[in-house]
């Protein structure tokens, strides 16, 4: 089974978010947000090593709270993170060793990934070498005026995807797209853009909106009372479905 390292960013400022903490420290139902994220995937088969990326001004806060449950927590790197999520990205890329044939990125805010979608996304990228999970836009797009606050045009969105994670890539395509990032001009807000424009391809594996990113306060409401749907379902004996993920284990942070 080839083997996948995954990066999960951690190091963001949570400016939209707000508030004392920043989100991936803040408590989901018991355990943080970026444990619920790791523990998605450190267990698995196919995944040799997660790298969690921290900001260095978290580094000492992240070891008082937290070094001591990762004394338990196996191959789990922690790496320094940068000003923008592209060099977070960049500085656990250059931790991953050659033999490393597939590496996913996937959002430390995003921690209701499930098992499922993970297969559906790691199987796309074994195949195609570049794969990532998105959903299609449901809502009419609107180009807005930020001064006036009013509609400038209608965006068609035929054909229009909403981003998400894991974005998975050969280990050699990512590297040379980072390489090769300097020579954009555009705004690089995903990997997948840098992957583009090497000119492969990216295979979209449709996903669910519950793999949705936390970015404000009203996100994280969200992903708590998604995470209590699940212990109910589970309590009803309810079987896990692809898009309700793995039902929570019982172990509180
Ligand atoms: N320099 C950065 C910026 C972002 N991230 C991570 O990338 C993911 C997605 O970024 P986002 O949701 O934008 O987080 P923030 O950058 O913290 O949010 P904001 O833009 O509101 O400050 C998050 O897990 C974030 O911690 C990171 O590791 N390093
Ligand atoms: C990578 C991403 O989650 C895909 O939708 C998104 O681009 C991250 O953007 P952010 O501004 O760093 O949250």
């Amino acid at each position: 089974m080839p083997q996948c390292a995954v990066i999960i960013p951690a190091a963001g400022r949570s400016s939209r978010f707000g508030g004392m903490e920043k989100k991936p420290f803040v408590s989901l139902d018991g355990r943080p947000v970026w444990l619920r994220t790791v523990d998605a995937f450190r267990s698995r088969p196919d995944v040799s090593k997660v790298y969690l990326v921290i900001a260095p001004e978290d580094r000492d806060d992240f070891r008082a709270r937290f070094q001591s449950r990762l004394l338990f927590v196996e191959n789990v790197e922690i790496v320094e993170g940068g000003t923008e999520r592209f060099e977070s990205v960049a500085n656990a890329l250059a931790r991953v060793p050659e033999s490393v044939s597939l590496v996913a990125v996937h959002d430390a805010v995003r921690p209701l990934i499930t098992p499922a979608l993970i297969d559906s996304v790691f199987g796309a990228a074994t195949e195609q070498g570049a794969a990532m999970l998105a959903v299609p836009v449901a809502d009419t797009l609107k180009q807005v005026d930020p001064e006036s606050n009013r509609i400038t045009g209608t965006v068609p969105r035929a054909g229009v995807w909403q981003a998400q994670t894991p974005q998975v890539f050969r280990r050699d395509w990512l590297v040379e797209a980072y390489a090769r990032r300097a020579s954009l001009s555009v705004p690089i807000t995903d990997d997948a853009q840098l992957i583009e424009a090497l000119g492969h391809s990216v295979v979209v594996v449709p996903s669910a909106p519950v793999n949705f990113k936390i970015t404000t306060k009203d996100d994280m409401e969200l992903a708590d009372a998604v995470l209590k749907a699940r212990t109910a379902a589970k309590s009803a004996g309810e079987p896990e479905g692809p898009r309700w993920g793995a039902f929570d284990d019982d172990a509180k942070w």
